[in-house]
This record gives C-alpha cells, structure tokens and sequence, in this order.
C-alpha cells in the first residue's frame, strides 16, 4: 500500500512538473465594499500557500478597488471583456482598459456568458485572442451541459470549444483553461475526482494530438463546480488537475483552504 501510494505520489509529480497549481475565486455578480473587505481580509490573513497562484474575478466596477486592496500574492480579475480596444459598445469593457488600470487576467467564456448571455465558441474565441494580443492572462471556460453528458457528449463538447479557440490563437503560454460542467456549476453535485480527472486526461490528450504536446504539457486545466473545502484535497490530487475556478465557497473564508489544497 505504502509503496503504491510513494508511486502515485510519484507519478502526480512528474506529470504535474512544471505546471503550477492556480486557484481562482469567481465572485460573479457578488459583493458590495464591505462584503469585499471581509473578503480581502481572509485573503490577507491567509496564509496562502506561496506555491500556487491565486486569482479572483471581481465585477467590473470593483476591479480598481480591489486592485488598490488585495495583497500582493493575490492577482485580479475581470470576468468579462471584449474584442475592442475601444468605441461604440455600450456596456462593454475593453482589454486595454484592464491594462489600464493594472488588472492582469480575464475570465473568458463562462457557462453563464454563454447561456445567459449567448456568446459563441466563435465569440469567446475571438475574445480570448484580443486579450492575449493585448497583454492579459485567460482563464478561459470550457464545459458540458447535464443534456450533453447524459448523450455522452462531454469530451465532444469541450474538444470543440478548445478547437474554436486553437483555431484563433498559437501561443498558449498565458492560457488557464477551466474545466466546469455546467451540471456542477452551483447545484453542490461536484464531478467525483474520477469523472474530472477522466475529462482533464482526455483533453490533454486532444491538446498533444490537435494542437502540439508541448502545449499539452505545460496548460494549466482548472477544474471548476461545486468546489469546496472538503472536497479540494482529493480533487486536487488528479494528476491532470492544476487548480480550480471557485464560485461561492470563493466568497468565504474556506477559499483559503482550497488555495491551500495542494499543500
Ligand atoms: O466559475 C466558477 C464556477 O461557475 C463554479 O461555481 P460554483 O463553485 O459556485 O459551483
């Protein structure tokens, strides 16, 4: 047993090499200043394992303010921006305006962009090239519906929504790709690590095949539905899975635990 468990140990690792765990929190449409600063003070008190990147997803009109607040191993977020640099799209907010105001990181093609709002694969892909063109960081959201699941569609899915965005980018150095099932998203049913880790296989497998090994290698896939802090650790162990896209728990002080899954 103690020999099996050194091995798998082992085999996370080397297959794990190089890819640095990376946590985001999405706090969605969430938060008002004081409900942030308590936010910003569990992050503050922490501690935060040095060891994996923290990013949190702020709506927009937050974004200065927690830019101005968050400590300094914690990175920001938008959850939105689109494929302008700027001009007559009201309501919208563009890369070059993140820049602006020191904000790094996009979260691009969430599920709830997608089905609320109805953007495309094509959309989501032409948002994820402008940002990278533009100097941000792209978490970048893939996953599968209850209904396509249950045809047995996931990897179809989501090989189809990483193509779309292949077909639109070459360096993927600044690319998280997170992992949500939308039948995980909120509902508390979390994929068992199982089930996550199957899909995360898969997909690296796509990636080497469609797109290059080294890529394959070196992409960080997140995993993202229903994560919370007692479920963390075991997810976080899948040798394909290299951190998590929060929702809720991301709002409460067990974030932290989930920052801390890998320790
Ligand atoms: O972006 C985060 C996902 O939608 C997961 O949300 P959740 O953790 O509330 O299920």
């Amino acid at each position: 047993m103690a020999t099996t468990c050194r091995a798998n140990a082992a085999l996370l690792t080397q297959s794990t090499m190089g890819r640095k765990f990376v946590v985001g929190g999405n706090w969605k449409m969430n938060g008002t200043k004081a409900q942030i600063n308590e936010i910003l003070g569990f992050l503050k008190a922490g501690p935060l394992n040095a060891d994996t990147e923290v990013v949190i997803g702020v709506p927009a009109i937050y974004l200065d303010y927690v830019k101005s607040n968050a400590p300094a191993n914690v990175e920001v977020a938008a959850q939105n921006a689109y494929k302008a640099e700027k001009g007559a799209f009201t309501g919208e907010t563009s890369p070059l305006m993140l820049k602006d105001i020191g904000v790094n990181w996009v979260i691009l093609g969430h599920s709830e962009r997608r089905q609320i709002f109805g953007e495309s694969d094509e959309l989501i892909a032409e948002k994820v090239a402008f940002a990278l063109s533009n100097g941000l960081k792209v978490i970048a959201c893939i996953g599968e519906t209850l209904e396509e699941r249950d045809a047995g569609k996931s990897e179809e899915v989501v090989f189809r929504q990483t193509q779309a965005i292949a077909n639109q980018i070459k360096d993927w150095s600044n690319v998280v790709l997170a992992y949500e099932p939308v039948w995980a998203i909120g509902t508390g049913k979390t994929a068992t690590p199982q089930q996550a880790q199957e899909v995360h296989q898969s997909l690296r497998q796509w990636i080497s095949k469609n797109i290059s090994p080294e890529v394959a290698n070196a992409v960080r896939i997140q995993y993202g539905g229903s994560v919370t802090g007692a479920n963390a650790k075991e997810l976080g162990s899948q040798a394909d899975i290299d951190g998590f896209l929060v929702g809720g728990a991301s709002l409460k002080p067990e974030f932290v635990s989930i920052v801390n899954a890998r320790q």
